[in-house]
């Protein structure tokens, strides 16, 4: 089976800072990768060079595309990288104003990505904005109302639809959960790992939570001071971690 994304040596430098070095590895379809470590272990570095966020000072990103198969997207042009992320790709972040336009109505947020992707009749968009609405568990008479007017976790699961609504096939998660209370955490979870199953997602997840790994990602790979230290499937990592920072990582001896 081709990965859907082949990452190769990505590298990142701040000046003399190593943000993360020299990172390798093969996401399938469908599958969903963790991405653990301690506060400044360049776990959203990684992220960011991935998503083409950052660019990278080393490595290769090559994602299978719909159109043309495996291409090199740091190679790529930028008009051909953002269309990528306006249809292939998508990124959650943590905070759901910097994903979400808090000046345009829940219904605009959902809406305005299809009229990206060349959605025109305003009846079909608006029905599908009604219906993420209401798989993301948001009451659809809320469709009129702008997201300041939403609790933390309705915007965190608007933001989700908004990027859902074009049916991605990547999804870039950094620390989805951060943020909200440990309730509201458990359902968007919940939420999260039926959307990625549901849709034969593929996923990057960005966490400090260990249980976030546990419940959504099928391998894991722990990073410390920018490099991968371990990796492997979750849950034989999380119950027989073999590398000593990983251990402490478990244990929660670390503050991460
Ligand atoms: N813009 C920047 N300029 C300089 N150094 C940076 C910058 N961004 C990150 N770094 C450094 O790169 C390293 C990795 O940071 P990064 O933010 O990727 O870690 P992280 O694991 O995501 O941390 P956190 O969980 O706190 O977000 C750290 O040493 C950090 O200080």
């Amino acid at each position: 089976m081709t990965p859907l994304l082949s990452v190769r040596n990505i590298t990142k430098r701040y000046g003399p800072h190593l943000g993360c070095g020299d990172i390798s590895f093969d996401l399938y379809p469908g599958e969903v990768m963790g991405i653990v470590g301690e506060s400044g272990s360049g776990k959203s570095t990684l992220l960011n060079c991935l998503a083409g966020h950052i660019p990278p000072d080393d490595g290769r990103v090559i994602f299978d595309t719909r159109a043309d198969g495996p291409r090199d997207t740091l190679q790529m042009g930028e008009a051909a990288r953002r269309m990528l992320s306006r249809t292939d790709w998508a990124f959650v972040h943590q905070h759901a104003r910097d994903g979400l336009r808090m000046g345009v109505s829940a219904g605009g947020n959902i809406g305005e990505r299809l009229m990206a992707v060349g959605g025109r009749n305003y009846g079909t968009i608006r029905a599908a904005a009604g219906d993420w609405l209401g798989r993301v568990e948001i009451s659809e008479s809320r469709i009129d109302d702008r997201p300041s007017t939403f609790s933390g976790g309705m915007q965190q699961r608007l933001q989700i639809a908004r990027n859902l609504v074009t049916g991605p096939r990547l999804i870039f998660m950094d620390e989805p959960t951060g943020g909200l209370d440990v309730s509201v955490q458990a359902r968007l979870l919940d939420l999260l790992r039926g959307l990625v199953r549901d849709m034969g997602l593929s996923a990057i997840v960005v966490t400090h939570d260990l249980a976030v790994v546990r419940l959504l990602a099928h391998r894991l790979m722990v990073m410390k001071d920018g490099h991968v230290v371990e990796s492997g499937l979750t849950d034989q990592v999380l119950d027989d971690p073999q590398h000593g920072y990983t251990q402490l990582l478990v244990s929660s001896v670390l503050q991460v």
